[in-house]
């Protein structure tokens, strides 16, 4: 089996996973994928009977495989161990004939959570004997960020520099970030969206002055978005967990196909659940599930991606993204490993916006994946419907992906809609959805509000932010992102140190 990682773009310079987790993206700006991996099914069978940290052993080892059994193990201890409030860590529970994914069970209640509890272990250990110290440069539309500075924050060797987009965050979301403790921690507001985050991020990577300036210090830098293969294949465990949950529960027999309904932004989750079908799981159909910012739904129907488009605003600013990066993943498998049309596709999109996919192409795309999207107002409806018929309270994001379940027929599989975040994230949008006046309400009087009104309990870590002070105020512009990284390496890793 060919184990090795390179570029989407290129077959030149082969990786190990360790080395392609320590450099976040590869260094011609594609995504580090295997071919081996995914082409080598995974035995099945030894997961059914296990807890989630044994199936996070098995997929884990076969996904990274050079580590070792010993050193996969202790990543999944530390990261699992006692990290998330429910003991299955990502339970499936039932909504009317559907099923919820329950991803927001970690410390900052968002299915992030699940790969950044282990991407700080899985760094650890690529990183045994370097000498070098990393700094984790992330974008975020609200959710990965604050993931990944629980995960990094005072992590040894480690930095953690966060750009969300200014204004375009939930309150509670923008407080997460703002008052997240560590001495190893950096977080900006960026003027703009997150596509000018991202991308002035990816730009960083590729800057060969600041990577010789840093190294000078003994400082490299790497990536907690979903880029970095460490954040994609820890995502990959859920969608097995799931499908062994489903089997416990009698939802479904062996064999069974199952369709997941998964809220889309960067890409990154529901690739992970295609990830999971090349490993052989009865994976149905994968539903791409858009807010307004339905570039990818748009994609699926036509073959063209265009950004160029209004970017808007809406209640699920997570998903409030025209770039989704992991695409160009997908684009690799589903060309059947061409890295010189991913590569040619990658630069139409940058110089030009857009780019046209070819016909046989599309074909394997939608052999698997479907798209579908949902107004705020038809997440609103599906909030205060959810609620009142099921008893069960969504985030507006999950409320995306169930808003799009509702408009299908049934197709006799089960089908699961991915919950990637807590309601309290959002409590202000949810009480409105709910029929609630929230004007003046901030996001805390919102908690309150929405807890006394459905009975349901904040997450402590979410109730907490209230107690605590905001240290992280600065503003900058995009051009500015690369000395704010800069100066935030030089203040976590001082030189001479
Ligand atoms: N929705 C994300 C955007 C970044 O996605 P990622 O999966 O690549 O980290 C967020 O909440 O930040």
């Amino acid at each position: 089996m060919d184990s090795f990682y390179h570029s989407t773009r290129s077959l030149l310079e082969p990786v190990t996973s360790k080395q392609a987790i320590l450099a976040g993206i590869a260094p011609d700006g594609g995504l580090y994928v295997s071919d081996g991996v995914l082409a080598s099914p995974l035995d099945l069978e030894p997961l059914w009977a296990g807890d989630y940290p044994s199936r996070a052993r098995r997929v884990l080892g076969h996904l990274l495989p050079d580590f070792t059994e010993q050193e996969v193990a202790g990543c999944v201890r530390r990261a699992y161990g006692d990290t998330f409030d429910d003991p299955a860590v990502t339970p499936v529970t039932p909504v009317g004939d559907d099923w919820l994914l329950e991803l927001f069970h970690g410390p900052t209640s968002a299915f992030k959570d699940v790969a950044l509890q282990m991407l700080p272990q899985l760094m650890g250990q690529a990183r045994a004997g370097d000498g070098r110290d990393v700094m984790i440069v992330c974008a975020t539309s609200g959710d990965t960020g604050k993931a990944a500075l629980a995960g990094f924050a005072d992590v040894e060797g480690c930095g953690v520099c966060v750009f969300y987009p200014d204004g375009k965050v939930s309150d509670v979301q923008h407080l997460q970030m703002a008052t997240q403790a560590g001495g190893n921690v950096a977080v900006y507001a960026v003027r703009g969206n997150f596509d000018d985050a991202q991308g002035e991020v990816k730009r960083i990577f590729a800057d060969r002055d600041l990577a010789v300036r840093l190294a000078g210090e003994g400082v490299f830098l790497s990536s907690a978005n979903s880029i970095n293969v460490g954040r994609l294949v820890p995502q990959v465990v859920y969608y097995l967990d799931a499908y062994a949950q489903l089997l416990e529960r009698g939802a479904v027999a062996m064999g069974d196909e199952v369709d997941f309904y998964v809220p889309t932004g960067n890409f990154g989750d529901v690739l992970a659940g295609y990830y999971a079908k090349r490993l052989g799981l009865p994976v149905g159909r994968l539903h791409v599930c858009s807010n307004a910012n339905d570039v990818l739904c748009d994609f699926l129907a036509t073959g063209t991606y265009d950004r160029r488009r209004p970017f808007h605003k809406t209640i699920s600013p997570s998903m409030d993204i025209l770039v989704s990066s992991n695409l160009e993943r997908l684009l690799y498998f589903a060309s059947d490993g061409d890295c010189e049309l991913v590569a040619s596709l990658m630069a139409d999109l940058a110089e030009k916006g857009a780019y046209t996919v070819p016909a046989p192409v599309m074909d394997a795309i939608r052999s698997t994946f479907s798209g579908g999207r949902a107004t705020d107002d038809e997440c609103r409806g599906t909030i205060r419907r959810t609620w009142e018929r099921d008893g069960v309270l969504l985030d507006p994001h999950t409320a995306v992906a169930k808003t799009v379940l509702d408009a299908q027929e049934p197709q006799g599989r089960a089908r699961v809609v991915l919950a990637t975040a807590s309601p309290y994230k959002f409590p202000a949008e949810v009480l409105a959805a709910l029929g609630e006046d929230v004007a003046g309400l901030d996001g805390f009087a919102a908690m309150d509000r929405l807890a006394a009104l459905t009975g349901t309990e904040p997450p402590a870590p979410l109730s907490a932010l209230r107690d605590r002070a905001v240290r992280f105020t600065e503003v900058v512009d995009r051009d500015a992102m690369g000395a704010a990284v800069e100066r935030a390496a030089g203040a976590v890793f001082p030189a001479g140190a």
